[in-house]
């Protein structure tokens, strides 16, 4: 980027309101809230980026299974990872980040106009922003638009256990978790607030069902094969056989995937943290380890609360 649109960023980005979150400040820009990189080129991506009408876009706050539908996606789009031969399959080598390229992070975040042009279609992205924020082009083209979200409960444990592994690797302490709660509850972390992304996407989807596949972690949980077939017609991509279901299932497992040489020693380049951590316990319900009465009461209200009339319950 030109050192007068740096400047002109910057500026920008100083004058819209801060608040502290795991050891750094987030942003609010346009009602969500961003750590200064992920801003910068979040807003070239909201500006400049194309949509074709067959590219697929994953989307999601963060810790709701995006690393999971990162392995599932690319399984189901691409013919060598739905073949026969396990030997093939690209998860064997990749971390699932490598797979399906953030917009922000690693398509704008080095140039706010990258040439895509070499890019094979059907061309599959990921991004954690909210719907009001998407590219126009991804709201009016073809394209589809997979949205991944949790219990907010669960979401918040899982963001608590990577971002005191991201701020380990600086060398900084673990911020208290009943901190980042109040922090979270108030809708200040990373993406957030967590209700107004998942409302956001919700409603679009009831809209239009064709364009925006909602689904959610614990239904992946219970039922993975039915929710992949779904997910697999949805995308125009059905499959033939259950075997096929079964093997991408279980390819894109956290079992198997937790184990693989590239995600247990592998390293991600953007955040400079070990693959590992994007892999943790995958439960559903862990929040009842970590949460006291209170806090549970206090997320649960505040879900019903932000969700009421919108039809959508999550984890209460
Ligand atoms: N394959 C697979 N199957 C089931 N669950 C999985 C899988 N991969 C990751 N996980 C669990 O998802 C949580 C991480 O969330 P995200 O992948 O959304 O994180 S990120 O936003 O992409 O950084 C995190 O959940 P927690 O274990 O509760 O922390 C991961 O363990």
């Amino acid at each position: 980027m030109e050192s007068s649109s740096v400047d002109k960023l910057s500026a920008l980005i100083n004058e819209l309101p801060k608040q502290p979150w795991y050891g750094a400040d987030l942003y609010n820009w346009k009602g969500f809230w961003y750590r200064p990189h992920h801003l910068s080129s979040t807003m070239a991506a909201s500006s400049n980026f194309q949509a074709k009408d067959d590219d697929v876009i994953l989307t999601s706050s963060m810790k709701t299974g995006t690393t999971w539908m990162k392995a599932i996606i690319p399984t189901i789009m691409n013919p060598v990872g739905r073949t026969d031969d396990d030997s093939l399959d690209p998860l064997l080598k990749h971390h699932p980040n490598e797979l399906i390229p953030s917009l922000e992070i690693q398509v704008y975040s080095v140039n706010p106009h990258p040439d895509l042009s070499n890019m094979v279609s059907p061309r599959l992205f990921r991004t954690h922003m909210a719907y009001p924020l998407l590219p126009e082009s991804i709201k009016t083209s073809g394209c589809k638009i997979v949205y991944i979200t949790r219990d907010p409960k669960d979401t918040f444990v899982s963001t608590c256990h990577f971002m005191n592994s991201v701020i380990a690797a600086r060398g900084v302490e673990p911020w208290p978790m009943s901190e980042a709660f109040e922090s979270f509850c108030k809708g200040v972390h990373t993406f957030g607030p967590f209700h107004d992304h998942v409302l956001g996407y919700w409603k679009e989807s009831l809209k239009r069902p064709e364009k925006i596949c909602f689904m959610r972690y614990e239904d992946m949980k219970k039922d993975p094969k039915g929710e992949v077939k779904k997910l697999a017609c949805f995308l125009g991509r059905p499959f033939e056989k259950d075997q096929e279901v079964e093997k991408v299932v279980w390819r894109c497992s956290l079992e198997r995937l937790k184990n693989l040489e590239m995600n247990q020693h592998g390293v991600d380049p953007w955040l400079g943290i070990d693959y590992k951590h994007y892999f943790r316990r995958g439960i559903v319900g862990d929040w009842k380890n970590h949460f006291t009465d209170e806090m549970k009461e206090k997320l649960e209200q505040l879900t019903a609360m932000k969700f009421e009339g919108s039809g959508l319950s999550l984890g209460y």
